[in-house]
Formats: C-alpha cells, sequence, structure tokens
C-alpha cells in the first residue's frame, strides 16, 4: 500500500455502483481508504473486500475528523509517500464539521484530483442510505439495483427451535448482526453454505417467528437438496415473496411454506447460478 500511487476515499458501505465508479478511475498500484463510521452495515468490516481487486485500508473517522485540509492531505502523504491521484465523488466532505469539499482537495493538493459525477439511475442519486431505505420495504430488486449485485448478508450457523425439520422444512439458521436485515418476509434468495464455492437456489425468511414462540430468526431452506451446513452461510437476496404472518396452526404455515417454495423455484429457475 506504501506504494500506491492513487487512492479513492469514502464510507463505501455497499460498494455500490456509484462507488465502482471511482475505482474505475484509480490506476493499477492504488488503495481504496474506507473512513470508517462506524454505520456500516451493509458491507460491514472486510465484507468491502468482496466487491473490488484494489486493497483496502480503514481509518476511524473519530481519527481524522479533526484534521485541518492541510493536515489531511499531509496524513495521506504520510501513508501513500508516493500518491499521485485522489478520486473522490462529487459529493464528498471532509475534516472538521466536513467543511472542505473537492474544491480544498484541488488547491491542497500538489497531484490529480478526480471528481466523479454523481451516479444516478432512473434519475434517482444512488447512495448507500438510499439501498438501506429499499432494504428496509423489501424493495430488493431496487436495493440491488443500485448495488448492482445482490444484496448479501452472512452470518455462523445458529441452532432452530428444532421443530422445523420435524413439522415444515429443514432450515440453515444464521446470526447476521453487523448487517441490516431486510423487511420482514419471505425471499427468494441464494444460499451459500461454509466453503462451498457455489450458491445454491433457496427460500429465506427474516423476522420474528410470529406463529411459534416469537423469536427472531433468519433462515434458508435449500431448494436443490440436502446440505450440510457447520459454521457459515452466506444469504444473497433476489426478490422479496411476502410478508411475515401469523398463521393459526402450523398446518396452515406449512401450507404457505410449500407455496413459498414454488414461487422461489420459479423465480430462481432463470438465474445462472
Ligand atoms: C419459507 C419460510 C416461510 C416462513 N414464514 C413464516 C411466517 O410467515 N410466519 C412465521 O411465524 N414463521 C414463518 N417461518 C418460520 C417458521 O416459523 C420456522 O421455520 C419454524 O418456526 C421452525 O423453526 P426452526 O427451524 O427454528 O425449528 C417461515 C419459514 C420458512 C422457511
Ligand atoms: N452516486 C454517487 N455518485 C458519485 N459519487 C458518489 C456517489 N455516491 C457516493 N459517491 C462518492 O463515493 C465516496 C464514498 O461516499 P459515501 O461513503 O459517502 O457513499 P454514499 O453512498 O453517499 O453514502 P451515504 O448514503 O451514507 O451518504 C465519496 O467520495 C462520494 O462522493
Amino acid at each position: 500500500m506504501k506504494e500506491s500511487t492513487s487512492i479513492a476515499i469514502g464510507g463505501f458501505d455497499g460498494m455500490h455502483i456509484g462507488h465502482q465508479q471511482l475505482f474505475g478511475a484509480l490506476d493499477e498500484n492504488s488503495t481504496i481508504v474506507v473512513i470508517e463510521t462506524g454505520y456500516a452495515n451493509l458491507t460491514p468490516k472486510k465484507e468491502r473486500e468482496h466487491f473490488s481487486h484494489h486493497p483496502i485500508i480503514y481509518l476511524e473517522l473519530d481519527d481524522i475528523r479533526h484534521l485541518s485540509g492541510e493536515e489531511f492531505i499531509a496524513f495521506l502523504k504520510e501513508k501513500f509517500p508516493k500518491l499521485q491521484k485522489i478520486v473522490v465523488g462529487y459529493d464528498f466532505h471532509f475534516g472538521k464539521n466536513r467543511k472542505y469539499s473537492f474544491n480544498d482537495l484541488k488547491t491542497l493538493f500538489d497531484g490529480e484530483v478526480v471528481v466523479i459525477d454523481e451516479v444516478t439511475l432512473h434519475g434517482d442519486s444512488v447512495h448507500s442510505h438510499k439501498i438501506r431505505a429499499k432494504l428496509q420495504i423489501g424493495d430488493i430488486e431496487g436495493a440491488n439495483a443500485f448495488l448492482g449485485h445482490n444484496y448479501t448478508i452472512k452470518g455462523r450457523v445458529v441452532s432452530g427451535q428444532g421443530i422445523g425439520k420435524k413439522e415444515l422444512v429443514a432450515t440453515i439458521n444464521i446470526e447476521a448482526k453487523e448487517f441490516l436485515m431486510p423487511k420482514e418476509g419471505v425471499y427468494a434468495t441464494l444460499t451459500r453454505i461454509d466453503d462451498e464455492e457455489h450458491f445454491h437456489p433457496s427460500v429465506s425468511f427474516v423476522g420474528h417467528r410470529v406463529t411459534t414462540d416469537g423469536s427472531f430468526a433468519v433462515e434458508s431452506h435449500i431448494l436443490d437438496g440436502e446440505v450440510s451446513c457447520k459454521e457459515r452461510a452466506r444469504i444473497s437476496f433476489v426478490n422479496f415473496i411476502r410478508e411475515n404472518k401469523k398463521f393459526d396452526s402450523l398446518d396452515e404455515l406449512r401450507k404457505a411454506i410449500k407455496k413459498d417454495i414454488a414461487i422461489a423455484s420459479k423465480e430462481l429457475k432463470f438465474l445462472q447460478l
């Protein structure tokens, strides 16, 4: 990283299509500089690394927020002694009270400053907070279009209530607390098990199990056969199927799940897995 000649700077939660435009302006020898606010929940921690081949360093916002424009540039030049190019977006701000913009970067930095124009989709400006809002209303397709990839969460496997396999369908239950949970309900998903390389077609439930014990669960039923998942799974959201619902009996829930499986199978049939 010390050798990097170009950097892109930002929060980069989601690594969405706007962020990707910035990465496209980087050179071979480059680093993505993530400013961690503590709010990243689309691609928390190192999850961002799945969405770029450029190396990433993480800076805590609290460690740099007090810096003046000059101090910020000096800080970057110390970290990247060969720095020639800084890439930021049209709305990038930094320093005390977010007082400095790309114009200040241009004045203060003696190299090239590339400013990426606003990236929009269907006239709507693409931003991480809008992706969060879409996920929270179950608009998976909208969120995925902004992301440029399927919204994916990862977690370690936890044990469920133990009635799924006996009374309903077998599910992998995961705990994925660092990630934003989409709206409660049932989704057509793709699930990756442990270190397998491929994703299985699946149907997943996110929400409080209001029909049974009321506890919160994220669980995935694999559609292409019985599997065993030991440690962790990734769930990639493709489509919203229906809202979470309280059923009067397990039998009714079983019937609803059967329908969910049919819908998910149909939705996922045309996807290249
Ligand atoms: C496709 C699917 C849809 C589900 N829909 C609902 C639902 O609408 N309401 C509900 O209370 N639980 C729903 N569940 C969760 C079940 O209640 C849960 O699988 C069951 O309680 C067994 O949990 P266990 O795996 O922890 O044993 C759904 C589960 C799946 C796999
Ligand atoms: N739609 C966009 N078009 C061009 N540049 C963008 C866009 N969104 C973000 N950027 C740039 O990407 C970098 C990272 O920005 P940031 O992490 O604030 O993303 P964001 O999507 O705007 O997040 P939030 O919604 O939380 O403000 C910044 O340099 C920013 O200017």
